[in-house]
């Protein structure tokens, strides 16, 4: 039989990693009749000692994807989920502490928001943003980055764009009072590193800073939406200690005046067509001084 336990030519492994992709768990707790929901999507993703699987198809370091959907599972039951974050850090750290070969695990999770109706077990959907979460853990430290995305929001005066550079390809007519709307996907990384540390309250900590992202969306007096968006990053990091930096991706979802003229009809800044593409995308990190960026550049990938 053909010896494969290692290639012979050089042809080295690279980054890898391995996992169940969403996990749908639903978690109905029972206060008396009235009841509470937790709706999450969970991936996990390992990683660690786990060339063998690779190279010459030995699994005896792999614990197996299902297992870990199964845990997600168990753990629902076992531990219960008071957020998203305590939930993946109860995940991320079995994983690490129960298999020897595992030294990473990363778990992102997305939450969708139920509301309840009326009697205390019947329920609609929040249609607003999608909460998210990531996990990872070594062993030793911990990084929580949280947030959510499709939050779209729009402000219907208090916007200007104007003062910008012009070359012969300009054709954007200054704006002194326009639309400024956006699907907002943000970002923030936690303080929060190590057990010895103080958890911070995670379900407070992301009522208010959406809260504080939406108030300074709202409040700007905006010259452009990149000046928003650092208002809205720099409310975070001044009002809640527990996060280090912000991220945004911002669409920016054009209104454009529609010309009524041919109508014999005088457009007031009141009618508009909306435009879903293309669009103006403004991203940014916004840091507290000293700190060092971790969020990736590029949101898609979180
Ligand atoms: O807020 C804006 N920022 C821009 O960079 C830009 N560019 C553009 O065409 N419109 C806008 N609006």
């Amino acid at each position: 039989m053909a010896d494969n336990s290692r290639p012979t030519r050089p042809v080295i492994l690279g980054q890898n990693q391995y996992g169940k992709a969403e996990n749908r768990v639903v978690k109905i707790t029972r206060d008396g009749a009235t009841h509470h929901i937790k709706d999450l999507n969970v991936s996990v993703s390992l990683s660690g000692d786990m060339d063998e699987v690779h190279y010459s198809g030995s699994n005896a370091h792999v614990l197996p994807t299902d297992t870990t959907k199964n845990t997600v599972y168990a753990f629902a039951k076992e531990h219960g989920i008071e957020s998203a974050e305590q939930f993946g850090i109860h995940l991320a750290r079995h994983f690490v502490t129960s298999q020897e070969p595992i030294r990473t695990a990363r778990i992102r999770i997305e939450e969708y928001a139920w509301e309840r109706t009326t009697g205390g077990h019947s329920f609609v959907r929040k249609g607003q943003e999608t909460r998210l979460t990531q996990i990872t853990y070594d062993g030793r430290n911990w990084e929580v980055v949280s947030g959510l995305k499709d939050l779209t929001v729009l402000n219907s005066t208090d916007s200007e764009f104007w003062g910008y550079a012009k070359d012969k390809y300009t054709t954007l007519p200054e704006a002194h009072d326009r639309i400024l709307a956006t699907e907002v996907s943000g970002r923030w990384r936690f303080n929060w590193s190590d057990d010895a540390q103080e958890m911070p309250d995670w379900e407070t900590s992301y009522e208010r800073t959406k809260q504080h992202m939406l108030q300074a969306f709202a409040e700007t007096y905006s010259l452009s939406l990149q000046q928003t968006l650092y208002q809205m990053g720099s409310r975070i990091i001044d009002n809640r200690e527990e996060i280090d930096e912000v991220r945004f991706s911002l669409p920016n979802k054009h209104h454009f005046l529609v010309d009524l003229a041919p109508f014999g009809l005088k457009n007031d800044n009141e009618v508009y067509f909306a435009a879903d593409r293309p669009y103006g995308l403004i991203e940014a990190t916004v840091l507290r001084d000293g700190c060092e960026p971790r969020i990736p550049v590029d949101l898609t990938n979180l």
